[in-house]
């Protein structure tokens, strides 16, 4: 690298990769280049493009994530960086000052404009003498463009050797060099209109008029809006700058999210429990991490926004982190209401120039409060005073492909441990990882957790272990309301008396009962689609994806629609056959129900039941939650219908049926955590009623009615539930007491894939301390034409045990066998 160029790890630079010039990030300096590097595929540095882009707490959070999920750090930063900024930037060579008169604005590089170009002309008849013939050419060509400015690529195909000619140029400071960001996330700008003069008399009526909208604007509007609003053309803007009213300058447009216009809307008067959790929260001092455990509908959303308006108002800003999209309009809707234009959405739903513009936002240390899913745990908002994850059981903050497979809550606890700031956890069903941690300090441990894990080396390795967890409880509803109490239906006995719908007769009355008073449900269905399978009744042949090891399940939207087959894996589809593909029968059966089989069959029971089904197939689009979520709120149906999305967060007050249509789904899956999960969802969604004012029921229907999950649901009862369910945890040594690293393997050749997991499971086998299950085959064999096998290893984490040497392991894989190392898994099937 150039002698002068001092760089510094986590500083953005510009590197010669063939014709182009492309971003990177300094990593790490090397005194030796590795010795398996071969010397052509080093690059000089070319020039630092920004020093110290990352801060130094952000920097180190980067590399423990690396360190934590065996994630290389650029991986680790690709997820924090918004997608684009590093892609394929131009490199481009300007004249430094400009071309004499009228020469274009300032050089990324800040180097100002001087007397740097005309002044050299001046001075003889060929002040550039001591120049190359081809530095030469290439100065010749940049004078004779009008901005001074060319892309490499482009004096590259004009003059030969180029590029000898601009290293020349560079060494004399004659030209600069600097890197274009790559279209899509080029900063956008649009024509601003600025009111200067005050209105005269050399006026015609309209331009006054036009003046005058724009006074009655605050002076400021953009061009485009200020011309339609006065239905004006362009003309006599030119006018009106002409003769100093006004100034028309481009300006940038920040494309971030806007949620619709809202009501303000105040702080309310806290109940006394949430006044003494709020009281705990304002009291944290720098580090500590909250456990705010409250049940569904306790107002933990109330809690939060008061503990963030005084942080805002000292300059400081909040990360709130929520599960999925589907859930986030109403709670956006909440804290736009609260703090207006302070409060924005960062997720991968974004555009990328959405996502891109909201990131600049947040860099400029306004104090704000930045909203978002799992990656949003990397906003960087310097100057951070609280970070907030809301719903934090919930499965959806861990990514399971690709790398890194981190977990935000882990991500945020390191996070807010190097901010020096509190993170509250937020649940009605808190995962057993943070209930186990509230417990190890005790009863009544209000201990604080600033004890500084992970200052020293490999310490942080263990997420929690040096954490202790502050409890805060909400145990009841706001102003008092129930819990609403749940019906449990046994769907055997339903059966046995004669009823074939796949509604007991319970539920049944319920839905008309719906009607008749005018309130509203809400129907939880554990799968999409309509069937999970068709098959034929006359061979039993099921239809099959072609590509996965799964049965296709039936789709059909519409009355006219096509009806389809898909695979929920890979998202093949084929059309519905008539015929059975095996021996032509023409008799083919749904099996297993959907959302859409559910609301035909409410169609067919219920007509004048007014549905809305709300699954991943119908809020495909940007805003169709928000439009689907407003139209049931405004009691434009009687009936939500819907998937998993329904248990996060609703808080709809006229909801006082929720059905769930059946539990066994839930309840049967071969993972150890499904019981946790069947737990946490069927809580949730029972949650969802008698929120408001009018009292609220709960039907679930299985047919297993005695499984210990269902009891506790019925009861309410988080407490003897993740007891029970602790002590089975412990017994086998799974989390939160043991820790886990899943190995996923996946080929397309199933003899290499099933061959390289037995010699890693082999290797791995010689290790003590470490217990390894497997291999075995994914419970689906075959997704998207891969094979997938697995190796499942098991420790304790106290005794932090020798852990194999990654490389080591990787290194056993051909390259047809991709491997995915997925540290704490939550998804083992
Ligand atoms: N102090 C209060 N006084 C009156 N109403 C309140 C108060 N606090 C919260 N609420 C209202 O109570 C309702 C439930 O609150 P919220 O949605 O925050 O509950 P939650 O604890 O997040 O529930 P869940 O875990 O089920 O999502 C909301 O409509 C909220 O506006
Ligand atoms: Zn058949
Ligand atoms: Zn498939």
């Amino acid at each position: 690298m150039p002698a002068q160029l001092e760089v510094k790890p986590g500083d953005i630079l510009s590197v010669p990769f063939g014709a182009q010039q492309l971003g990177a990030i300094a990593i790490r300096l090397l005194a030796q280049p590795n010795v398996d590097l071969s010397p052509e595929k080093i690059r000089e540095v070319e020039d630092i493009v920004s020093v110290g882009f990352f801060p130094s707490a952000y920097w180190e959070l980067l590399n423990r994530v690396a360190a934590y999920y065996y994630t290389p750090l650029i991986q680790v930063i690709r997820v924090a960086l918004p997608p684009g900024l590093l892609g394929r930037s131009q490199r481009r060579i300007r004249l430094v000052g400009g071309r004499g008169a009228g020469g274009r604005g300032q050089g990324a590089g800040g180097r100002g404009q001087g007397a740097g170009g005309s002044s050299y002309l001046l001075a003889s008849p060929d002040p550039f003498a001591f120049l190359t013939p081809t530095a030469r050419q290439v100065w010749e060509l940049l004078q004779a463009q009008p901005a001074g400015d060319y892309s490499f690529v482009y004096l590259q195909q004009k003059v030969k050797s180029a590029y000898r000619g601009i290293r020349e140029l560079l060494r004399f400071g004659l030209v600069e060099s600097y890197l274009e960001p790559p279209r899509l996330t080029r900063r956008k700008l649009q024509k601003a209109v600025t009111l200067t003069g005050t209105i005269d008399h050399d006026l015609t009526t309209r331009q006054r008029e036009v003046l005058e909208v724009l006074r009655r604007h605050s002076g400021e509007l953009w061009q485009n809006e200020l011309l339609q609003i006065c239905n004006a053309s362009s003309s006599i803007l030119k006018t009106l700058t002409q003769k100093g009213y006004i100034v028309i300058e481009e300006r940038e447009v920040l494309r971030t999210e806007q949620g619709p216009a809202l009501a303000g809307d105040g702080a309310k008067s806290l109940t006394v429990a949430q006044a003494s959790a709020l009281e705990t929260i304002q009291t944290l001092d720098g580090f500590a991490e909250v456990l705010l455990h409250g049940v569904t509908g306790s107002g933990k959303t109330e809690v939060y926004l008061q503990a963030i308006a005084p942080l805002l108002n000292q300059g400081k800003s909040a990360l709130v982190l929520v599960p999925e999209i589907g859930l986030t309009p109403q709670l956006t809707d909440r804290f736009r209401a609260r703090f207006g234009n302070k409060v924005s959405v960062y997720h991968s739903a974004l555009s990328d120039g959405e996502r891109y513009d909201t990131w600049r936002q947040m860099l400029t240390g306004e104090p704000q409060v930045v909203i978002g899913t799992r990656s949003a745990v990397f906003a960087p908002l310097p100057n951070l005073g609280l970070i907030i994850l809301d719903e934090e059981h919930d499965s959806s903050f861990k990514q399971d492909s690709p790398i890194p497979t981190y977990h935000a809550r882990t991500v945020a606890q390191w996070r807010a441990e190097l901010e020096n700031c509190p993170l509250v956890l937020g649940s009605a069903t808190p995962s057993l990882e943070s209930w186990v941690s509230v417990r190890r300090q005790g009863a009544g441990g209000r201990g604080q957790g600033a004890g500084g894990a992970g200052e020293a080396g490999e310490e942080f390795l263990t997420p929690n272990s040096s954490l202790s967890t502050l409890y805060l409880s909400l145990p009841e509803r706001i102003n008092s309301r129930p819990l609403p109490p749940v019906e449990i239906v046994d769907m055997r006995q339903e059966l046995q008396q004669g009823n074939r719908s796949i509604f007991s007769r319970s539920l049944q009355e319920a839905l008309q009962e719906l009607q008749e008073r005018k309130q509203q449900g809400i129907l939880f269905i554990h799968r999409r689609g309509h069937s999970t399978f068709v098959s034929c009744r006359s061979c039993g042949y099921v239809l099959e994806c072609p590509h996965c090891d799964v049965s296709l399940a039936y789709h059909h939207t519409e009355e006219k629609a096509p009806e389809l087959l898909r695979c929920h894996y890979c998202n093949y589809a084929r059309s519905h056959p008539k015929f059975c593909p095996d021996c032509s029968s023409p008799y083919l059966k749904f099996f297993g129900s959907g959302t859409q089989r559910v609301t035909q069959e409410l169609a067919r029971q219920f007509p004048e039941l007014r549905l809305i089904r709300f699954d991943s197939d119908t809020t495909r689009n940007k805003g169709s939650h928000r439009t689907l979520l407003t139209q049931f709120a405004n009691g434009e149906a009687d009936l939500l219908v819907g998937t998993q999305m329904l248990t996060k967060g609703l808080d709809l007050p006229q909801v006082t049926l929720v059905g769930v249509v059946a539990a066994d789904g839930l309840l049967n899956l071969s993972d150890y955590r499904a019981s946790e999960r069947a737990f946490q969802t069927l809580t949730q969604v029972a949650g969802r009623a008698g929120r408001g004012d009018d009292p609220g029921r709960v039907i679930v229907q299985t047919y297993t009615t005695e499984h210990q999950v269902i009891a506790a649901v019925r009861s309410h009862d988080y407490h003897s539930f993740s007891q029970a369910e602790l002590e089975q945890r412990q017994a086998l040594n799974y989390p939160p007491y043991g820790r886990l690293i899943l190995l996923r393997l996946s080929s397309l050749d199933p003899i290499q894939v099933q061959n390289t997991a037995q010699i890693i499971a082999t290797t791995l086998n010689t290790q003590e301390e470490i217990e390894v299950l497997g291999p075995a085959p994914a419970s689906i064999l075959r997704v998207a034409n891969r094979y997938r096998w697995q190796i499942l290893i098991k420790f304790a984490p106290d005794a932090l045990p020798q852990l194999p040497d990654w490389e080591e392991v990787r290194s056993l894989c051909p390259s047809s066998v991709s491997l995915t190392i997925d540290v704490d898994p939550l998804n083992i099937m």
